[in-house]
């Protein structure tokens, strides 16, 4: 995601839209405690003793953990929360930037409808302002291309969301190619995707 000061061409902000998304997916996502086991116990001898030095390194780092660990997800939620709207902060200070987030949803599905509730409540949280579409299931593919050729060229929405699944008749492909990769916060176009794999 690519922020810019609409006063000044020569100052560009980056703000990793990587970061942004799965920090929404994370609050998203963290529910409950995660438990997290490592094996140590379990490793074959053979592997400390004779195995080549990076395995022996995972076994030594491995051996200093405990062997089970409670994450709570609760409290890394609001962290990474607090560290988000900190950020929000300081770029409406710096460069009067409000990040946006638009979010497309076709359809009456009742899980999409809470997932993309739940999305612009996570971004009001931090202080992220939400732009919501919400399309009949019998919208046409042009007009979902409309709007995401819309929110493509308004400067004030800097990521596009497009809540899956899309109703049959459409070509989801189709509509995920036409979000610019710089808006792309799910990280679903396909050059997007390459980039992760990299
Ligand atoms: N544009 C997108 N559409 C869809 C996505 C997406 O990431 N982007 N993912 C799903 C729906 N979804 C969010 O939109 C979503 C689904 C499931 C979960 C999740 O946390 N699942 C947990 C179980 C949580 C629970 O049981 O309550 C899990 O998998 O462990 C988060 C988000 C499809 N559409």
């Amino acid at each position: 995601m690519i922020l810019s000061d609409p006063s000044s061409a020569a100052s560009v902000h980056r703000l990793s839209f990587t970061r942004f998304s799965n920090s929404l997916v994370f609050l998203r996502r963290f529910v409950g405690p995660l438990h997290v086991f490592s094996h140590t116990a379990a490793l074959p001898r053979a592997l400390s003793l004779h195995a080549p030095r990076s395995s022996r390194f995972i076994t030594a780092s491995m051996a200093a953990e405990p062997s089970a660990k409670v994450i709570d997800g609760k409290s890394v939620a609001k962290q990474i929360r607090e560290e988000i709207s900190a950020e929000v902060t300081k770029l409406k200070e710096a460069i009067g930037v409000v990040p946006g987030l638009a979010v497309i949803l076709v359809g009456d599905r009742k899980d999409s409808a809470t997932y993309v509730r739940n999305k612009k409540k996570a971004c009001e949280s931090v202080g992220i302002k939400s732009f919501e579409v919400n399309l009949p299931n019998d919208a046409s593919e042009q007009e979902v291309l409309k709007y995401i050729s819309d929110f493509n060229g308004d400067p004030s929405v800097h990521g596009i969301l497009v809540q899956l699944p899309l109703p049959s008749h459409m070509n989801e492909q189709n509509i995920l190619n036409a979000v610019m990769i710089e808006k792309d916060v799910d990280g679903f176009h396909p050059l997007n995707i390459g980039r992760l794999a990299m």
